[in-house]
C-alpha cells in the first residue's frame, strides 16, 4: 500500500508508465509518501520524522533550452542533462509524526486511528479521543453555521482546505446546497474584492510579467506534478465584479474545488493559476493590500508573448491532454485566446462555452413547461459579450442540428442588446466581430424595454453583468406576451443580477420561470412557494472536463457541448418540473457529472478525438469509477 501518487513525473523508467489517475487512483488510496527534493549541492535543512526537507534543492533549476530534448517525459531534461548540467533529483520518503499531521493531503485531525498514532510517531500530538471523519463533518459544518457573515464561513472553508483537504471535500459534497454559495458565486465575488486582506497562503500560481522568459521553472515549483486541469484567469473580468487583477485568484480556485467536489477530479491534478499583467483597476493600484502588479495592464504583444509562453510551458510540462480552463477574462482577449489556442491546446472558455452549454440545457427542459420546440421560440439577450453571444450561438447551432436549416438562418432567432442598443445591421460596421453575426435587419432600437416590446421574446436572458436591469416595465412587457415567460437573470455575484427571484414572480403573478446566476431563497406569493432556479456553469464543467479527462480527449469539439447540454436536461425530473424547475437540484450533482461525463466522453470517442483506448463498455460507470472519494485512508 505505497502511493507513489506525486512521482509519476520522476522517474520515467520506474514507476510513471501509465499514470492515469483513474486507473491507478483505487490502488493508491493509502498515500502516506510524500515526494521531497534532495539536491546533492542542496544544503540538508532538516530531517525529522523521516520527512526530509530540502530547502536549496528548489533553486537547482535545468536551464531551459535543455528541457526541449527529451519530450513531454522529459521536460526539465533530467534524461538528457550532460554530466556538468545540474538536475534535481527526486526522491521520496514517508511523511509522519508532525509532518503528517501539517499535510493537507494527509491529515485526518482526530480521525487518525489509534494504530496509525503509534505508527506514525504521533503520539502525544494529538488528545487522546478517535473520532470518525462523519462526526468531524457535523463539527465543521455546525462551525461554518455559527459564522453569520458570509465571507467569514469562506475564510472557514479555506482554512480547511489547507489543513484538511479530504474533510474539505467531503463537507463541501455532503453539504453541496448550502455550501456552493460559500465556496463560489457570490460570496468567492467578495472575497477576490478583498483577497488581498484575506490572503494567508497561495493556493496557485501567481505568473506575472516578471516571470517572463522563465515560466516553465515557475510551473515546476508548483508541488504537484501530474497536473490534469489548469483554470487560468488574468482578472479583467471577475463576475460582473470588473478588473480585479491579481486578486482574481480566487476565481480558479473556486472552480478547481468545484472540478473536484461536483466533478471528481482530484484535488491533485488541478492547478490554479492567476496571469498577472497589471490592473486598470485605480482603487485597487492604490490599495496598499494589493498582492499584484502595481502597473497598468499590459497588452498587444506583451500580453500575447507572455500567454504564448504559458500556453507553450503547461504542453511542454504536462503533455498534450491538460486542459487549460479559461476563466473570467475580458471579452477582447477571451474569443481571440480560444481560438487561437483551440487549434493547438485542450482548452475550454466556462464563460463562452460552458455557460452556452448550461443554459442551452435549461431551455430544452423548459419546453416541458412551455412546449413547442426550440425553433418555435425567439430570444432577447441584455448583454453581447462571452455568456450572451457564446449561449446565443449554441442555441442557434442547435436549432440548426433539429431543423436542418442553416446557421445563417437560425441565428436569426436570437437577438441581442448591448450597452448601445439592440444589434442591428445598421450597427455592423462598428461592431466587434462576435456581435457580427446577430446584426440583423431592424430598425434601431435604445432601450431594452423597446426591443422586447418590438421583438416580442418568449425567452429573456440577462448576460450584463449589469444588476436590475431587467426592470419592473421590462419584466411586465414579458409577462404580457407570454403565458409562462422565461427569464435567466445570469449575471453574478448576486448584485449584479438583473432581477431577483422576487422581482420575477411578483411582476408576473408567479407565471414566470425563472433562474438566477448566483442563488436566491425560495418565494413565497400571494400564499405560494417558488423556487427559484440557479442557471450557472457549475452545472456544466465539472463533469464536461471529467469527460474529456477520462477518455484522454485532445481537443474540444461544440458537439460536445450541445452533449452536455442534452445529459444535464436529462437529469431533470417530473418533480422538478412540478416545482417550475428546469434544472436539477444541487444535491445529485456528482451523479449528473457522471453523466455528462460519459455523454461527453461517448461524443468524443465517436468524433475520433479520444486516445484511451479501447474506448470503456460502460461510460457513465467507468465516469463513476474515475470520481476522486474524499473518504479518509487507513494508513499502515
Ligand atoms: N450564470 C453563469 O453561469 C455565468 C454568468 N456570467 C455573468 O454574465 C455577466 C457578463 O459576463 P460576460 O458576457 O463574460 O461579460 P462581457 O463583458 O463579455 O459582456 C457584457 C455585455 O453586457 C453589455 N452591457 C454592459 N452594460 C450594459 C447595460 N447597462 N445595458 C446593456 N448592455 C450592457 C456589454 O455591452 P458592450 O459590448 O456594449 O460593452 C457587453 O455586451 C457577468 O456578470 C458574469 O458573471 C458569465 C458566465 C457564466
Ligand atoms: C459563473 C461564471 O463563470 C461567471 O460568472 O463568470
Ligand atoms: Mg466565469
Amino acid at each position: 500500500m505505497i502511493s507513489l501518487n506525486r512521482s509519476c513525473f520522476l522517474s520515467n523508467g520506474g514507476i510513471s508508465g501509465n499514470c492515469s489517475p483513474f486507473s491507478q487512483g483505487q490502488k493508491r488510496r493509502s498515500a502516506s509518501l510524500k515526494v521531497v527534493a534532495v539536491g546533492t549541492n542542496a544544503a540538508r535543512k532538516g530531517e525529522r520524522n523521516g520527512s526530509i526537507v530540502m530547502e536549496n534543492a528548489a533553486k537547482e533549476v535545468v536551464e531551459l533550452k535543455s528541457t526541449v530534448h527529451g519530450g513531454d517525459k522529459d521536460v526539465y531534461g533530467e534524461d538528457t542533462a550532460s554530466e556538468d548540467q545540474p538536475v534535481t533529483p527526486w526522491s521520496v520518503s514517508v511523511a509522519s509524526g508532525y509532518n503528517l499531521i501539517r499535510d493537507p493531503h494527509h491529515n485526518k485531525g482526530l480521525a487518525f486511528s489509534e494504530k496509525e498514532r503509534d505508527a506514525h510517531y504521533m503520539r502525544g500530538l494529538l488528545p487522546p479521543v478517535v473520532i470518525s471523519q462523519e462526526l468531524q463533518v457535523k463539527k465543521m459544518i455546525n462551525a461554518i453555521r455559527q459564522y453569520q457573515v458570509p465571507l467569514q464561513k469562506y475564510i472557514a472553508m479555506m482554512d480547511l482546505q489547507e489543513r484538511n483537504q479530504k474533510l474539505f471535500y467531503k463537507l463541501l459534497i455532503e453539504h453541496v446546497e448550502e455550501l456552493l454559495p460559500v465556496v463560489y458565486t457570490p460570496t468567492v465575488g467578495e472575497a477576490c474584492q478583498k483577497y488581498g486582506s484575506i490572503f494567508q497562503r497561495p493556493q496557485g500560481l501567481f505568473i506575472s510579467l516578471k516571470e517572463k522568459g522563465k515560466i516553465l521553472e515557475v510551473l515546476r515549483n508548483w508541488p504537484e506534478k501530474n497536473i490534469q486541469v489548469i483554470v487560468v484567469t488574468d482578472g479583467e473580468r471577475i463576475l460582473g465584479l470588473g478588473d480585479l487583477g491579481c486578486h482574481g485568484m480566487g476565481i480558479p480556485v473556486g472552480k478547481l474545488s468545484l472540478y473536484t467536489a461536483l466533478g471528481g477530479v482530484r484535488p491533485s491534478a488541478c492547478l490554479p493559476v492567476t496571469i498577472d499583467v497589471g490592473t486598470n483597476n485605480e482603487k485597487l493600484l492604490d490599495d496598499e493590500f494589493y498582492i499584484g502588479l502595481r502597473q497598468k495592464r499590459a497588452t498587444g504583444q506583451e500580453y500575447a508573448e507572455l500567454l504564448q509562453e504559458f500556453m507553450t510551458a503547461v504542453k511542454q510540462n504536462y503533455g498534450e491532454k491538460v486542459l487549460v480552463q479559461f476563466e473570467d477574462f475580458a471579452n477582447h482577449n477571451a474569443f481571440d485566446l480560444l481560438s487561437k489556442y483551440g487549434a493547438t491546446h485542450l482548452v475550454f472558455n466556462d464563460d463562452i462555452q460552458g455557460t452556452a452549454s448550461v443554459v442551452l440545457a435549461g431551455l430544452l427542459s423548459s419546453l416541458k413547461l412551455v412546449g413547442g420546440s426550440l425553433a418555435d421560440h425567439t430570444f432577447l439577450f441584455l448583454g453581447a459579450g462571452e455568456a450572451g453571444t457564446g449561449i446565443a450561438e449554441l442555441i442557434a447551432l442547435e436549432i440548426s442540428k433539429q431543423t436542418n436549416a442553416p446557421l445563417e438562418e437560425t441565428r436569426k432567432k436570437v437577438w441581442l442588446v448591448d450597452s448601445k442598443g439592440l444589434i442591428v445591421s445598421s450597427r455592423l460596421e462598428s461592431l466587434q466581430h462576435f456581435k457580427k453575426p446577430w446584426a440583423h435587419e431592424h430598425e434601431p432600437v435604445k432601450t431594452l424595454a423597446e426591443a422586447v416590446n418590438a421583438i416580442k421574446p418568449t425567452v429573456l436572458i440577462g448576460t450584463s453583468g449589469v444588476g436590475r436591469t431587467f426592470t419592473k416595465e421590462v419584466v411586465e412587457a414579458m409577462a404580457t406576451n407570454n403565458e409562462r415567460p422565461i427569464i435567466l437573470a445570469l449575471s453574478n455575484p448576486t448584485s449584479q443580477s438583473e432581477c431577483t427571484a422576487e422581482e420575477a414572480y411578483t411582476w408576473t403573478q408567479g407565471r414566470a420561470i425563472y433562474c438566477s446566476g448566483s442563488p436566491f431563497p425560495p418565494v413565497e406569493y400571494e400564499g405560494k412557494v417558488y423556487t427559484p432556479g440557479q442557471s450557472n456553469n457549475a452545472y456544466i464543467f465539472p463533469g464536461f472536463g471529467l469527460g474529456l479527462l477520462m477518455s484522454g480527449t485532445i481537443r474540444v469539439h461544440d458537439d460536445m457541448l450541445l452533449a452536455a447540454s442534452e445529459a444535464l436536461a436529462s437529469q431533470v425530473s417530473q418533480e422538478d418540473f412540478d416545482k417550475g424547475l428546469i434544472y436539477p437540484p444541487f444535491t445529485n450533482i456528482r451523479e449528473i457529472s457522471a453523466h455528462i461525463a460519459a455523454k461527453v466522453a461517448a461524443k468524443s470517442y465517436e468524433l475520433g478525438l479520444a486516445t484511451r483506448l479501447p474506448q470503456p463498455k460502460d461510460l457513465f460507470q467507468y465516469a463513476e469509477s474515475c470520481m476522486y472519494s474524499p473518504n479518509y485512508r487507513s494508513f499502515r
